[in-house]
Parts: C-alpha cells; structure tokens; sequence
C-alpha cells in the first residue's frame, strides 16, 4: 500500500488542494496570455487593447494571490491529514503485531518511524506529490497557449520534454537507497539518544556523564554523512535537469525568434514564448526530480508497512473451560540469537484450582517458561495446550483472557495512578477501592496530591520498586484472570507485605497460580500444592 492509498482516503481536502493548484495554473496562464498579447498590441500602438490586457492580467495576478492563499490552507489540512492517517495505521499495525514481531526493532525505532520519517513522508512524498500536480496543470496550459502561438513552437517542446523528464533516471536508484540509509541513520540516532539518555544515572555516578556528548556526537556524524549522501545523489540529479531545462528555453525562444523573423507570429510571441517555456521546462525539470524524490520513499512506506506482515492471529470459535489447566508436551526452546536451548523437552500439565511454586537458578529459565505459558514466546518446539486446545489454534486475545501474568519490574505510564491500576478499563469504585485496600496501596494514594487521579511519571521514576510492584499485582487482580503468573512479583516488598499480596492469591481457591521466586517464605510454602524446580523439568523425558 503505497502514498496513492492515503491520498484516496482524505479524498475531499486532496481534491480541494487539485482543483485550487488548477486553478492557480489558470490564473497564471491568463496572466502570460496577457502579457504577449498586451506586448503585441503596444507593438500595433493600439492602446485600447493594451490597457484591457493590462487590466486582465492585473486581475490575474490578483486572484493567484488569492487562490494561493487557500490552496496552502487546503494543503496543509491535507499533509496533516495523511500523517494522522499513516500514523494511525502503525499504530493499529504495533497495536496487532505478536510479542515477538513487536520487539524486532527496539521502541526507540518505532519513535524514528512515527515522528522522522512520517515528516520524510510529508515533505519529500506529500510535498512533492503537490508539487508535481502543479507542475503538470501548469505545463499542460502553458504547452497549449504556445500552440495558440504557433503549433511548432508544441512539437519542439514536447520533444525537448521528453529529454529533460528522462535525465533524472539515472540517479534513481541510488537516490532510492540513499534515501533509505538516511532513515536508518536517523533511528540509530533516536536509539542511541533514548538509550543514553536512559543511562543518565549510571554515568553520572561514576562520572562519566560526557559519555553523552561523544555517543549522540557520533550518532549525528552517521545522520550528517548518509543526509550528504542522499543529497549528493539528488543535487546530481537536480543539476542535469536544470541543465536540461534552461538549454531548452534558449532553444525555444531561438525558434519564436524565427518565426517572428519569419512574420508567422505576432510580436508577442517572444514574451510569451518566453514566459511559458521558462515555466514549462522550469516545472518540467521539477516534476522529474520531484518525481524521483517522491519514489525514493517507497523503501520507506515498505519498511512501515514490514510491522502488518506478523500480524496475530484471529479469534475462532474455540472457548476454553473457565479455569483451563495448562499442558507442556516436548516443550522446547532457544532464543533465535543464542544456539543453546534454555528449555529442553519438558512435559508437565500445570493442573486448574492448583498452587506452584517454581523455583531454580538465577538464569534457569524460570521467566522464559512463563513467557512461553502466557503466550509471549511463540517460536517454541513442542506443544502447548490450554486444556485440550493447542495453543497454535487459540488468538494471543483468547489466550490473554485466561492467563494474567505479573512481571517483577512492571510498567508504569505516564497517566493517572487510577488509569495505571485499570489500564482505562470501567471498573466499579467499591471493586477498585477494595483491591487498593487489599495491596496496601491506600495509604500512598491518600499521600499523593490528587490522590487516584494523580499522574505518575513514565515508567514510575517517582515510585519505589515495590510501589510499582503493588500497582501491578492490583493491575491483575482487577483483570482477574482464571489463571496468575507471578514472576518475582513481590520481590522488591517488604517480607510481611510481600507475604499478604501471596497469600492474597494463593488463597483463592478458584484460581491457577504459578509462582517464580528465589525468596520461599513458609507461608507460601504452606499453601502451594506443588513446589518444582525447573531443572527436574527440563531434565523429564
Ligand atoms: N530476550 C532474550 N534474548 C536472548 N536470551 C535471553 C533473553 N531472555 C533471557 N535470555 C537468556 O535465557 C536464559 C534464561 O533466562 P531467564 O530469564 O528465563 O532465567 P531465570 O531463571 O528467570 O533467571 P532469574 O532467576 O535470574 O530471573 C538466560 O541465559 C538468559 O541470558
């Protein structure tokens, strides 16, 4: 799906910004039509005819204004519109995509996406799609007013366009690929900004804060050499048409010339000659370059639209059991950059109503089973089943309404502390006010300013550890899903809190919980039904 797709879908400002660019290159045409034939009646010293002539062509001149007033109005309604629109698709198409496609490319790249190339978009693709529609009205009425001079003067013109409409052609494919280099220069930019940036506190506690300067230094050294690349390439191509283009005016007003010479014409023809082949070969020159420039985004719409290809999948009719047990059968897995498999072949049914415990080394592979069992990895060996169905037949969306899954260092967003606990979702007071109460997340709130409605900092920079820890484990307990993983999940709390929020869940009977973490307390111990150590799974044949 290329630019043409967007410009189909703001269809009323597209055609509003077509009909007034026309409409400009009528004014325009009038005017030079008004001009010649003003300069041909000096010359027959007829001043009638010479001031109605002037008098059109002021009027004009006029109305251009006017209408050229509007028409950048419309444009730039039209140019916002088609971002919004390109925007809104990434994101529906980020909003889709699985785990795993998602996180090919880092957020940082996703930022370079949605901001530096949809502006690349609107100024080399919206841009000079415009340009080109004005071009073409203008070349199209100024080639009919030479004919109206004199029907030679169009054949030599269109020959010469031919010519000067092919030279740009051979700096299109390197124009195509500078153009793409840029763009990955300008996200290595953001990512290398972004991570920095990030690291702030790292650097400047062991005094190396100046890392910054030389990192987003050479990050825009990158972006400078491939931005004079691209442009090396496109003045080449800019400067052969030019030539192309002001040799073909000479050529043509050497011919009015001639034909005047030659009475064929009146006088007035060299002004108009003059006048309409300086802006037929001027925008012909343009519609070429434009034309290359507005083809070197391809590789950039194919990289925006790379996200849709790894789309998930669709619901189907299939519904689990409300409290579905989870199956293992010759579950196998390696990280696609790493040749050592951290999961081997394990077989095991984690059984509805049940309580786990898992437990095992630092870098076991404890977190990477729970990103297996909630649907996160899916480029597994092996089998895995949600009740009789096979994962594989079941929609990340089916999947997700079973299983919740709390993370040790969970998100937080830059929004309210309420929109943080329901994710925006409608939720009862008395429900939200009680699951507070049982995280012990009441006495904070009370603290903060504007209490539930306070907006928290991304990524929680104002919140300690086990705060976000609370927010999160609230976060699930509001979903509140058949089945809970809990990945470390209290392990930044205090041990009497961290105890409550377990028990919390492992004393609910209706639900399947299944525990990682390094720190068993009794309690829990107490009420598992089965506490295992991921090396005897990955052991089981
Ligand atoms: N995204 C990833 N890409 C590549 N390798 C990974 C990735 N995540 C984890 N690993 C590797 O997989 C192995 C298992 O990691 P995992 O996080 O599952 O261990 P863990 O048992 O949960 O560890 P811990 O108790 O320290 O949290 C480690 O060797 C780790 O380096």
């Amino acid at each position: 799906m290329g630019l043409f797709h967007y410009f189909k879908k703001a269809k009323l400002p597209f055609c509003l910004v077509i009909f007034l660019t026309i409409a400009k290159a009528g004014l325009l045409t009038l005017s030079g039509i008004a001009s010649a034939n003003a300069l041909s009646a000096v010359a027959r010293l007829n001043g009638r005819q010479f001031f109605t002539w002037i008098i059109v062509m002021g009027g004009a001149n006029i109305f251009f204004a006017l209408v050229g007033y509007f028409c950048q109005l419309a444009s730039t309604y039209l140019r916002q519109d088609i971002d919004t629109l390109i925007r809104n698709d990434v994101a529906r198409s980020l909003a889709n995509s699985s785990y795993s496609s998602f996180h090919r490319q880092t957020t940082a790249t996703y930022t370079s996406w949605l901001t530096n190339d949809i502006q690349t978009i609107n100024e080399y693709g919206i841009g000079d799609l415009l340009m080109i529609i004005q071009q073409v009205s203008e070349i199209i009425m100024g080639s009919i007013t030479l004919a109206y001079f004199h029907y030679s003067l169009l054949i030599v013109t269109l020959l010469l366009a031919v010519i000067v409409l092919l030279l740009p052609r051979f700096f299109a494919k390197s124009m195509a690929s500078r153009s793409l280099a840029l763009t990955r220069a300008n996200e290595r930019l953001v990512n290398t900004v972004t991570d920095i940036l990030d690291g702030f506190n790292t650097l400047f506690l062991v005094n190396l804060p100046h890392r910054i300067i030389t990192k987003i230094d050479h990050a825009s050294s990158d972006v400078k050499k491939h931005a004079a690349a691209y442009t090396k390439a496109a003045g080449k191509s800019q400067w052969l048409t030019d030539l192309g283009s002001a040799l073909s005016q000479v050529l043509i007003l050497a011919q009015s010339g001639l034909l005047i010479l030659l009475h064929l014409t009146p006088i007035g023809t060299i002004s108009g000659a003059q006048y309409f082949a300086g802006i037929i070969f001027a925008e012909l020159g343009g519609i070429s370059f434009n034309w290359q420039e507005f083809k070197s985004l391809k590789p950039i719409m194919n990289k925006l639209q790379s996200i849709r290809q790894s789309s998930q999948k669709e619901d189907n009719a299939i519904t689990a059991a409300d409290s579905p047990s989870i199956k293992l059968k010759n579950l196998s897995y390696a990280y696609p950059e790493k040749d050592r498999a951290v999961l081997t072949n394990i077989t095991f049914t984690f059984n509805a109503h049940q309580k786990y415990v898992l437990l095992g080394d630092s870098a076991s592979g404890k977190s990477t089973l729970l990103k297996l069992i909630s649907g996160l990895l899916t480029d597994y060996h092996g089998e895995l089943f949600l009740d009789r169905q096979n994962y594989c037949a079941l929609s990340d969306r089916q999947l997700h309404q079973k299983i919740g899954y709390v993370e040790q260092d969970p998100y937080i967003f830059n929004a309210s502390v309420k929109w943080n606990l329901t994710l925006g979702q409608e939720v009862s007071t008395e429900k939200l006010n009680s699951i507070i109460r049982a995280c012990g997340l009441a006495s904070m709130i009370k603290k903060l300013p504007a209490g539930l409605d306070t907006v928290l900092d991304a990524r929680g920079t104002s919140l300690s550890g086990g705060q976000k820890q609370k927010i999160a484990f609230a976060r699930q307990l509001l979903r509140d899903t058949p089945i809970y993983l809990l990945d470390e999940a209290t392990s930044s709390l205090d041990k009497e809190t961290s105890n409550a929020l377990e028990m919390l869940i492992l004393s609910q009977q209706n639900k399947t919980v299944i525990m990682v973490t390094h720190h068993l307390q009794d309690e829990t111990a107490r009420l598992a039904d089965q506490i295992i150590s991921i090396n005897e799974l990955n052991n089981a044949e």
